[in-house]
């Protein structure tokens, strides 16, 4: 036994739970008329990536680093895309019903740090598209944890 605190990747289920995640939220995406133009080009490995980053992202093995180009290539993919406000808000709606669908956990803990993330991470990509807009000072994969809220807390 031990007492470390799991990481938020071990807790939604590891690279399987997020792959099932991906590739539910991207079939969303393709139907919705606000989103798909934005992806018409995006190949059928990319919500694959989209989870082996987000598994970095959250505690998990540093795949992306290693095999995918690290953050630096996530941002170039975002890089004069203007994406919109209203676009923004749709992808963090469509993820939230993903997560429903395909079961990640539900409890207050995981759910309030993992759509923390998603409101970080879908605003830094929509600044980093806005036309103009250059490589940023960072570049490697910020890490997100629990928060204040951690399992077992009451
Ligand atoms: C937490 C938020 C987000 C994360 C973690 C994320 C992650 C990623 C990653 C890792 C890639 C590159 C995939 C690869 O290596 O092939 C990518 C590409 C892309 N992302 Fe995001 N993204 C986020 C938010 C958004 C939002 C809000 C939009 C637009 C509404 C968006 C639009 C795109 C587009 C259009 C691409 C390129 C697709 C293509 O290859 O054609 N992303 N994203």
């Amino acid at each position: 036994m031990t007492d470390r605190v799991p990481t938020l990747y071990e807790w939604a289920g590891g690279a399987e739970a997020l792959e099932r995640l991906t590739e539910e939220f991207y079939a969303r995406v393709r139907k919705d008329e606000l989103l798909a133009p934005l992806f018409a080009r995006m190949d059928d490995d990319h919500p694959k990536h989209v989870a082996t980053f987000l598994g970095e992202v959250l505690g998990g093995p540093e795949h992306y680093t290693e095999h995918h180009g690290g953050y630096r290539h996530m941002v170039s993919r975002h890089r004069g895309r203007a994406i919109k406000p209203e676009q923004r808000a749709r992808w963090v709606e469509l993820m939230r019903e993903a997560m429903d669908v395909v079961g990640l956990p539900d409890d207050a803990e995981f759910r309030s740090a993992f759509i923390g993330y998603i409101e970080f991470g879908s605003r830094r990509a929509m600044a980093n598209s806005r036309p103009g807009v250059g490589p940023t000072g960072r570049t490697t994969i910020k890490k997100w944890g629990w928060g204040e809220a951690q399992p077992g807390d009451d």
